[in-house]
């Protein structure tokens, strides 16, 4: 069994580069497909797991693409005529295979996306996105395991109210309104950077969207789009984690290309803790404080606090003095980690949809598993102040999210290694993978 072995006690000191943010390239690489002539070359490409899968999502559709890891790389040539079918082999390994529903529809009239079903966060359904597609003309139908949309011509523009902010919703129906007949206007839309990223991602391949990072997103549809260049911002929630980092073992770690626009409310909490956070050069230093306050927190849709920096702020939490809570808006089942901090001997509960710490605590090495990929972050921080050795299971999870986390927190000074088989680790344990 693959795991991650952390010792506590070592301070993070230097400097660590944000990669391209998972959260972009995904939708972005959907929306590649919209491009009837041309290829789209994406560069600052996050080496993830996840990006794999919608390769393959993406090759399957029939599209051509050539990914050069080292070069953070990927170019797509969707000018083939595109298949219609996302199965679950996909959906299932990653959520986010729902994103080519949009672009699929806008190009071929017809799309067939397996049904993603629940998972560790959330039931996570896909309703508001097919609302969406319904009110554009597609008739939506429900079967053995797939949902099918189907229009007759060209999508038509509509205006659109989203219930709750969604992230995937607002970028599916962006995508699909761009070749649509007319203008779609989406009102009560996420406005998250990285809706901004795709929307500018698809103006450059000839789309006309106005008002991304705004409530109101307003697209007029073109007949076609073509391939596009485009750089991927950096990886906010990436960014966060190593601040959280940087703060938690009291270090001093520069984050460069973090975007300190992005990052607002991490930091404006991190801040009321006690934390340092200075803006400098191309990111944000953050040096740390070894007594820290306690802070109650909300997430929120952006600019709110970022359900995906949850766990790993709860990590900083866990340090501070006093009582702390946090209260989970955005998923309605996203504290499985809550369980794995307790046995790593943290003084927490949960109540409802908050959860409540009392400390500081001190946190004790266990082996503990890492149930979602911000889960497995926060448990490796936690690690890195716990007495012992901790010792992070089910890996898969945290590199669908992050590129060689283990590797970054060794370069500033971690005491972290991840392994494959049964290793002798320390004269004090051997470990049995
Ligand atoms: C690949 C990607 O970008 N993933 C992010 C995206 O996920 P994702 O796009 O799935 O998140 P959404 O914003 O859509 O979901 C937020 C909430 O809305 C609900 N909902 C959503 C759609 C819908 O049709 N019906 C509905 O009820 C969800 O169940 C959830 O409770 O935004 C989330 C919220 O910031 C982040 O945590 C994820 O990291
Ligand atoms: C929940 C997340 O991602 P996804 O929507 O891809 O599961 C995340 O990035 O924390």
């Amino acid at each position: 069994m693959e795991k991650i072995i952390v010792r506590g006690g070592n301070a993070l000191e230097g400097t660590v580069k944000v990669e391209g943010a998972k959260n972009a390239v995904l939708p972005i690489l959907a929306a590649a497909l919209l491009a009837g002539e041309g290829k789209s070359t994406l560069l600052d490409v996050p080496a993830l797991s996840d990006v794999k899968t919608i390769n393959e999502v993406l090759r399957h559709l029939n599209a051509d693409v050539e990914y050069t890891i080292e070069e953070n790389k990927v170019v797509v040539d969707a000018s083939n005529k595109l298949a219609l079918e996302a199965p679950f082999e996909y959906v299932r390994k990653m959520r986010a295979s729902v994103q080519v529903m949009g672009p699929l529809l806008a190009r071929n009239g017809h799309a067939r996306v397996a049904l993603p079903g629940g998972c560790a966060i959330g039931s996570r359904p896909i309703d508001l996105h097919l609302k969406g597609f319904e009110a554009m003309g597609a008739a939506i139908t429900v079967g053995n395991g797939f949902i099918e949309a189907k229009v007759d011509g060209r999508l038509a523009g509509a205006k659109i109210y989203l219930d709750f902010p969604s992230v995937g919703a607002t970028e599916n129906i962006m995508a699909a309104a761009t070749l649509a007949n007319g203008t779609t206007i989406i009102e009560n839309c996420a406005k998250e950077p990285e809706i901004v990223d795709m929307a500018n991602f698809m103006n450059k391949m000839g789309a006309n969207i106005k008002g991304a990072g705004t409530d109101t997103i307003r697209i007029e549809g073109v007949e076609a789009l073509y391939g596009a260049v485009h750089n991927i911002i950096p990886d906010r929630i990436e960014a966060g984690t190593f601040m959280v980092a940087a703060a938690i073992t009291n270090g001093n770690v520069l984050i460069e290309n973090a975007v300190p626009e992005h990052l607002a409310s991490l930091t404006a909490k991190m801040k009321e803790m006690g934390v340092t956070i200075i803006e400098e050069g191309e990111g944000l230093r953050v040096i740390g404080q070894p007594n820290l306050k306690s802070v109650d927190i909300k997430t929120m849709p952006h600019p709110g606090f970022p359900t995906d920096m949850q766990s790993q702020m709860m990590a900083l939490m866990l340090k501070a003095q006093g009582t702390s809570v946090i209260t989970e808006t955005v998923f309605e089942n996203r504290f499985m980690h809550v369980e794995e901090f307790r046995r790593m001997n943290a003084n927490i509960k949960i109540e409802g949809r908050s959860v409540i710490m009392n400390g500081p605590n001190n946190l004790q090495g266990a082996e503990v598993a890492a149930t979602d990929l911000r889960a497995g972050a926060s448990l490796i921080l936690a690690g890195l102040i716990s007495e012992g050795y901790t010792q992070v299971t089910e890996l898969k999870h945290l590199d669908r999210g992050y590129v060689n986390f283990h590797g970054k927190l060794v370069a500033l000074g971690a005491d972290v290694e991840r392994i494959n088989d049964t290793v002798e680790v320390r004269d004090e344990v051997t470990v049995q993978a």
